[in-house]
């Protein structure tokens, strides 16, 4: 299948973009701005170009942040008169993580009137990968699906590990139904409709050249997320190690933590004269952009042993 990616990031430095190891897919990133709020002009003209093209895809997938709002993006496929005549809606395919769905189902912190996303995505979805399932156990995963079922009884929940599914059961499968989402949700097609989020939740991103020490990262990604884990919710990075010509990864979500190289098949390693910048994304709840700034530069090969400031 030739499938057109287009990619809606949180952070404010994009990541993903750098971890894209063949290239038989095609990325366009859109990011500063959520897909369903500020930045719905840039997906209508992504979408239209890729309508241009001559060779044309067999589907198009948009993957939003794991904090949007189906429902606006949804809407753009009813809204646009070209898109409409041109492109069909095909599912809502929602990732559930198993490891700490509940968390989010059951999230008291969000404020009076913001919606709680992590709802609106299992209520809005098709289909739902319930995914991680290697991470818990049998009864959990008993508990998990029937609060999934309780929230929506229609989307057929498939249970993954990495995310492992046959593509056709989540492309080509004509799931979307206009009106059973109108019967649910009146004003679905009113382009003025307003979601607000939690504004507590934000991102901050370094963008940085200089080489790291791994063990000081290490030491200091692990400590973050063990004490900060249950407010970061996601966290990831490509990094510059002194003496490795290999890109280094890591990536975050709560208080898990992986590391990854380009020399173990994770991303492509440094290109000859592409610019070694470290890009990290932080997204959470209350986070301190100066503490983080000030511990990530701590972690710089040339930078004082924490012992000796
Ligand atoms: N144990 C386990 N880890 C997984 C599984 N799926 C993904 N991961 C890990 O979870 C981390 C985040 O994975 P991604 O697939 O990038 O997560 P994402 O939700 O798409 O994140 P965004 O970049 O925010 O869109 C990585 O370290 C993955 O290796 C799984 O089924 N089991």
């Amino acid at each position: 299948m030739r499938i057109a990616v287009i990619e809606n990031e949180f952070g404010e430095v994009g990541v993903d973009d750098g971890l894209v190891v063949q290239a038989n897919e095609e990325i366009f990133e859109m990011n500063n701005g959520c897909i369903c709020c500020t930045v719905r002009g840039d997906l209508i003209r992504i979408l239209h170009k890729l309508l241009k093209r001559k060779h044309a895809f067999d589907a198009i997938l948009i993957e939003t942040t794991g904090l949007a709002d189906p429902a606006p993006v949804a809407q753009t496929f009813f809204v646009d008169d070209e898109l409409k005549e041109r492109v069909r809606l095909d599912a809502i395919v929602t990732v559930v993580d198993a490891a700490h769905i509940l968390q989010h189902l059951d999230d008291t912190q969000i404020e009076e009137g913001a919606e709680n996303e992590a709802v609106e995505q299992v209520a809005f979805a098709d289909r739902i990968l319930l995914n991680k399932c290697d991470l818990v156990d049998t009864e959990q995963l008993a508990t998990i699906t029937a609060r999934l079922k309780a929230i929506n009884a229609g989307a057929e929940v498939i249970e993954t590990t990495h995310a492992a599914v046959d593509l056709r059961r989540v492309v080509g499968i004509r799931a979307f139904s206009l009106d059973r989402v109108l019967a649910e949700e009146p004003d679905f097609l009113d382009e003025g409709a307003e979601h607000s989020h939690s504004s507590s939740v934000t991102s901050v991103g370094i963008e940085a050249e200089g080489e790291l020490d791994f063990k000081k990262v290490q030491a200091w990604l692990g400590t973050l997320l063990r004490e900060r884990g249950t407010d970061i919710f996601r966290s990831k990075g490509i990094l510059c190690l002194k003496g490795s010509d290999h890109k280094h990864v890591f990536q975050g979500v709560h208080m898990l933590l992986d590391f990854g190289s380009s020399a173990d098949g994770v991303g492509r390693p440094w290109s000859p004269g592409e610019r070694r910048l470290n890009r990290l994304v932080f997204i959470g709840r209350n986070l301190d952009r100066e503490a983080l700034n000030a511990s990530f530069r701590a972690c710089l090969a040339t930078a004082p042993s924490a012992s000796a400031e």
